[in-house]
């Protein structure tokens, strides 16, 4: 049984992760394939490093280029992270054939068509599993488990950091910062958590599942993005109270074949199962056509989750060698994209006011939702005994993101209104 030889970029938390399953768990993975993995090459940044593992020195590069180029490589396992350069590693790895298996979202949102067009010519597999939700299924189980549905929904808590940040914050009143750092400290963050906590991260991997989900190239630009940096100790009290958990929540859905997709905060009903994911842990609401509602769950970041997916590929990779079926399988999306307008997204809403206390305030408020055909579920005030100023909460009902933003923009000029101290999606 010749081994299968495999090229590592990136020896960090998660290409740790990764030595440690393929040496751990060897036995079971080389039955599976039905040949021994060496992990034959290792490409780090400092070579000198001190490592949580112990690696044959003689095994590490600074140089990447002697990775993608040694010809005994049969499969690159990509974990170093990074846009350009890491496009350029790959494209030129799969220009000689091999098969990669890669963790970074950030790569794959923006230039996946490319890649997957390369793997396709050069009848290579690319596989990214660790992408997005680190440690569950659920690329595969878009690709495969739902062949056979049309996905109209997708709802994911995608990003680790975050969740961790506002669970802590709702739990046990952290502040933002105090558990940023943890997060920072434990692997979950990006090199630069300001794409964690401003969204980006989450929007790039919901553009992945919504080109997988809909079947259409989903690009970054197409995800409207807002991250959790406002986010306050307060509007998850006020969340709390109505019955809600504040979630940084992706939502992709499909109607008529429109698609929106989308990042923000989100109040999500308590007692919807996506409410209850805390912590680290992602969770991947798909409602299909047929199936129905469906959920997934697990560790979305961290060492070793993420590297199990990222060795689950890599068995796939070497079966696939095995079969000489690599390449075939490639998902490129085939529906023209049909995005949805303004008119077209529709959703509740939460809105915190800060106004007058005074006699008419609330009827020129309800006014404006009537001028634009907004209508409201519950309004609530409360009076500030502090300040001449009242707090008002409303939630409307399904309204389109048109009117709603009208409404705003009618609000920023309303003189009884002090401040638009704070609006969330409502979901559930
Ligand atoms: N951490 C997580 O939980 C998850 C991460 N991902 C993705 O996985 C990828 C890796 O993340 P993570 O392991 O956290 O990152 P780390 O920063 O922990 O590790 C990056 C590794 O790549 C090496 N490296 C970086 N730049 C270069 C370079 N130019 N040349 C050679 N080596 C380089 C570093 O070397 P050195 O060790 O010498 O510094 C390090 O070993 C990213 O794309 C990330 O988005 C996906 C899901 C979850
Ligand atoms: N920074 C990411 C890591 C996994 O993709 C997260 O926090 O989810
Ligand atoms: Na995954």
């Amino acid at each position: 049984m010749k081994p299968v030889k495999v090229g590592l970029l990136g020896l960090g938390t998660v290409g740790t992760g990764v030595v440690r399953i393929v040496e751990g768990h060897q036995e079971d993975l080389s039955s599976q394939v039905g040949s021994p993995i060496i992990i034959e090459k290792i490409a780090v940044k400092n070579s000198d490093k001190t490592r949580s593992i112990n690696v044959d020195k003689d095994k590490l590069t600074e140089d990447p280029w002697e990775v993608i180029c040694d010809p005994e490589i049969d499969v690159i396992v990509e974990v170093m992270g990074g846009i350009d350069h890491t496009k350029e590693y790959i494209l030129e790895a799969l220009e000689r054939g091999k098969h990669i298996v890669t963790a970074n979202k950030d790569l794959m949102a923006l230039h996946g068509s490319e890649i997957l067009a390369k793997a396709q010519e050069k009848q290579c597999d690319v596989f990214y599993e660790a992408s997005v939700a680190g440690g569950i299924p659920i690329i595969r189980t878009l690709i495969e488990g739902f062949s056979s549905d049309r996905i109209l929904k997708i709802m994911g808590i995608v990003n680790g950091t975050t969740n961790f940040i506002l669970t802590k914050m709702s739990q046990e009143g952290a502040s933002y910062e105090a558990v940023l750092e943890e997060a920072q400290r434990l692997g979950y963050a990006e090199a630069d958590p300001t794409s964690d906590v401003e969204g980006l991260d989450a929007a790039r991997k919901m553009a992945i599942l919504g080109t997988l989900g809909f079947r259409t190239n989903v690009e970054l630009k197409d995800v409207s993005v807002r991250g959790i940096s406002q986010v306050s100790k307060e509007d998850i009290m006020y969340a709390k109270n109505l019955g809600y958990e504040m979630k940084l929540l992706g939502i992709a859905e499909r109607e008529d074949d429109h698609v929106s997709i989308g990042v923000q905060p989100t109040m999500v009903r308590k007692g919807h199962p996506i409410a209850s994911v805390n912590g680290v842990f992602n969770a991947v609401y798909v409602y299909g056509e047929a199936v129905g509602e469906t959920m997934f769950y697990g560790a979305g970041a961290g060492e070793m989750p993420t590297a199990t997916s990222v060795v689950a590929d890599l068995v796939a990779v070497i079966k696939n060698l095995k079969l000489g079926v690599n390449g075939l399988k490639a998902i490129v999306p085939y529906k023209a994209k049909k995005l949805k307008s303004d008119d077209q997204i529709s959703f509740k809403n939460f809105i915190l006011l800060h106004v007058d206390d005074k006699a008419g305030v609330l009827a020129r408020i309800t006014q404006v939702f009537a001028e634009f055909d907004v209508s409201l579920e519950s309004v609530v005030q409360h009076p500030n005994e502090l300040n001449p100023e009242a707090e008002i909460i409303i939630v409307t009902h399904n309204a389109t993101k048109a009117s709603m933003d009208k409404v705003l923009q009618h609000f920023e000029g309303l003189e009884v209104i002090r401040k638009i101290k704070s609006v969330y999606r409502v979901e559930g």
